[in-house]
């Protein structure tokens, strides 16, 4: 578990993360999403130690990470691919890297496989593409089966079947324990893995919470009936909030069993129902353009 507790960074004059605030709990993946410069590489840095925040305090597994007594096996963090030694073949980096933490050369193909890279892995990083040196980045976080894995925008450069394989992936990890932190500026994306998500604008956090709750709070209800000034004054009469769209009525609930119920039995009746549910997408462009005060949910 990664706890950040009112971390502040600036750069110089330029003030890039303002009192950060957030879990990523065992077992489940916690999407960060944000636009470009929100200030999510710099918090996943300041969590892995390559920066230094100003204020504020990150614990990993209940301790700075600094303490942890085996850091490979705490944090494993993907943050840039860009790194890796083109010259070099994939396995000689992952035996390297397993040299270091002092596990068998065995773990090697373990790694390659788990990222299928098993075909590939006697290759010159040179010959990657983008998407194979994510796997390959992705391999040498998972060396040491860490609790914890921090990956920065980890679909860059994936093709279609890589971005299914990373997601089922990630749910993998998630179901073995793990604390997954993925960063991405594509909602659309961690909203197709991530259990939560925060939303970071400018560097504040402007909305967090369950993805399926995050959604289920902006659901509406549109219907259309034979008489809808009727309908719209029955349900009126019982508290619900409409409005017209179209030929029907969205109502500001998502209690269609009610709706439908008030219709038939006090009113002119339905010839259309159904569930309007906001993309959180359009959430994320709502709480990310403009103002950026916290609104926690
Ligand atoms: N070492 C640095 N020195 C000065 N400014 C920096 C440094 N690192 C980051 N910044 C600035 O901090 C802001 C946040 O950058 P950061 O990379 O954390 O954003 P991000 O949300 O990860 O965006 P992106 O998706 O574009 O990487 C940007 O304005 C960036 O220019």
């Amino acid at each position: 578990m990664i706890k950040v507790d009112a971390v502040t960074k600036s750069f110089g004059a330029k003030t890039v993360l303002e009192g950060v605030t957030l879990t990523v709990p065992d077992g489940s993946v916690m999407g960060f999403v944000g636009p470009n410069g929100a200030g999510k590489t710099t918090l996943m840095k300041i969590i892995v130690g390559l920066l230094e925040a100003q204020g504020g305090t990150v614990s990993v597994d209940g301790r700075p990470y600094a303490d942890a007594p085996l850091p490979a096996r705490s944090i494993g963090a993907l943050i840039s691919a860009e790194w890796l030694p083109g010259r070099l073949k994939a396995e000689s980096v992952l035996r390297y890297a397993c040299d270091v933490h002092r596990l068998p050369p065995s773990r090697v193909g373990e790694l390659l496989a788990e990222v299928g890279l098993e075909q590939v892995g006697g290759q010159r990083i040179k010959r990657y593409s983008l998407g194979m040196r994510q796997r390959l980045g992705l391999a040498l976080a998972l060396v040491a089966d860490p609790q914890n894995l921090i990956l920065d925008e980890p679909v860059n450069g994936l093709d279609p079947d890589g971005v299914l394989w990373l997601r089922s992936f990630l749910r993998h990890q998630a179901g073995r324990g793990k604390a997954v932190f993925l960063s991405s500026h594509l909602m659309s994306e961690l909203e197709l893995v991530a259990d939560d998500v925060i939303m970071l604008s400018e560097g504040h956090v402007v909305r967090q919470g369950r993805v399926a709750e995050l959604t289920s709070t902006s659901t509406q209800t549109y219907v259309e009936s034979p008489d809808v000034g009727r309908l719209a004054a029955v349900l009126g009469a019982h508290g619900f909030a409409v409005a017209p769209q179209g030929q029907g009525l969205v109502v500001t609930s998502d209690d269609t069993m009610e709706i439908g119920r008030l219709a038939f039995t006090e009113g002119p009746g339905l010839t259309q129902l159904k569930r309007i549910t906001e993309s959180l997408e359009n959430l994320y462009r709502q709480s990310t353009v403009g103002e950026h005060h916290a609104k926690e949910l």
